[in-house]
């Protein structure tokens, strides 16, 4: 079979989703695996060149991996005519800076989430990407989870009746390093390097909200701070300025009517759930709870009719009368399906609905999140006409 080579220039590798997710899960899984095939039958190989601050680093990742090339030179690279697309896992906050930089040298670009911090910047550059003619996309990651395919599957079969209410609980306690080593990157909680549960949870709720149970209008959020202070990388304290905690309502606007759609989001919280994330949908003939994998279904006829009575303890086990909702279908890692899809976009025109349009979405609901928070109120979210 005809293999054809795709140069990608992937920045921020060497964090941890840059890492993980992308250059190791998808890129070079992509590569072991053979390539994406095309619709007319080529195969089209990746080949990554991994771009870091520190030189060191980035040449230990690359001997670590086998990718030939790796570089600290960024323009350097984005000069490079056989090396077509650029990808960016680095910080929030320089991100919009470097995809401009990326789409003004001709590349096809593709990142982590959120776009930007604002959403003046996220509009601005989904139009610049359409201006200047190069493919473009942001990870949706949340939507290539079994769990949610299944709660979408149940969603399209009618299986809900009216959808009612959305329940959404995330989260799991992060260490903040007085007593054991903190789980994730202490800029997570630091608003002046981009932290902060709104800005990173919304953008994703906004798709999932959108694509698996119907669109966002409106938000009515209350951004927390629980702990205020934390030790750093280097054990070294530092004052939390970022909310670390986002409680956020949000109205649907539902093929039946409104739904009304809660979710919680806490790097504050001690799991007691099915799973770090869960999800469940509250419809006239039927719930649904989703987790990463697994999906519950319970259908009105096996509903139970609890019966309260705090004078005795609870008869029913409500985790009975569920069932589990089957795979029915192999599923990938989220992020590489993802990045096959966007591989083909940019080789065939296939069709992809990750745009920076629709991550300047998210970071519009994140920015309304902020607002409502601050402003103590609701915030309707207007048309981005993109
Ligand atoms: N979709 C998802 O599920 C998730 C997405 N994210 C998003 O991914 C991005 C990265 O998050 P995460 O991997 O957790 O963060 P990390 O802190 O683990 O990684 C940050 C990366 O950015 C690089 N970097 C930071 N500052 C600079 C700089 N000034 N110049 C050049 N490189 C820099 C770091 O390089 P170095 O190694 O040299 O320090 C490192 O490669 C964020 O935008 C975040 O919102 C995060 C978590 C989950
Ligand atoms: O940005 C994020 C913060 O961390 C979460 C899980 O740890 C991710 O799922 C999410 O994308």
């Amino acid at each position: 079979m005809k293999q054809e080579r795709i140069g990608i220039i992937m920045h921020g590798v060497t964090g941890r989703m840059g890492m993980n997710q992308h250059l190791i899960r998808s890129v070079l899984a992509i590569r072991n695996q053979g390539g994406v095939v095309l619709s007319d039958g080529r195969r089209l190989v990746p080949d990554p060149i991994i771009v870091g601050r520190n030189a060191d680093k980035i040449e230990a990742l690359a001997r670590a991996h086998g990718v030939e090339r790796f570089t600290t030179d960024l323009d350097a690279a984005l000069a490079d005519p056989r090396d077509t697309i650029f990808f960016d896992a680095a910080s929030t906050q320089m991100r919009p800076g470097l995809l401009r930089k990326a789409i003004d040298a001709g590349k096809h670009v593709y990142s982590e989430k959120p776009v930007s911090e604002g959403l003046d910047e996220a509009v601005a550059l989904a139009r610049h990407a359409r201006e200047k003619g190069v493919k473009n996309g942001i990870v949706h990651d949340k939507l290539d989870l079994p769990g949610l395919i299944k709660l979408k599957r149940l969603r399209d079969l009618g299986f809900f009746g009216k959808i009612l209410s959305v329940k959404g609980e995330f989260g799991y306690w992060v260490f903040t390093g007085d007593d054991l080593p903190p789980q994730r990157p202490s800029w997570n909680y630091r608003a002046e390097d981009g932290g902060g549960m709104i800005s990173d949870m919304l953008c994703h709720w906004r798709y999932v909200l959108d694509n698996v149970i119907a669109p966002v209008k409106s938000v009515s959020c209350l951004g927390m701070t629980h702990i205020d202070s934390r030790l750093d990388e280097r054990g070294e304290r530092f004052k939390a300025t970022a909310d670390d905690a986002a409680y956020a309502t949000f109205l649907l606007d539902g093929p039946d009517g409104e739904i009304v759609a809660h979710i919680n989001s806490s790097w504050c919280t001690r799991v007691r759930r099915d799973d770090l994330v869960t999800f469940q949908i509250d419809g006239t003939h039927g719930s649904a709870v989703a987790g990463l994998h697994e999906c519950w279904s319970q259908h009105r006829v096996n509903t139970p009719k609890p019966v309260w009575n705090p004078d005795e303890p609870q008869a029913l086990d409500f985790y009975d009368n569920w069932e589990v909702v089957p795979d029915n279908r192999p599923f990938d890692n989220g992020f590489k399906v993802q990045w096959e899809a966007f591989l083909r976009h940019v080789a065939e025109d296939a069709p992809w609905s990750y745009s920076l349009a629709e991550g300047a979405k998210g970071v519009q609901l994140a920015e309304a999140g902020y607002r409502s928070s601050k402003e103590r109120r609701w915030i309707d979210l207007e048309d981005l006409d993109l």
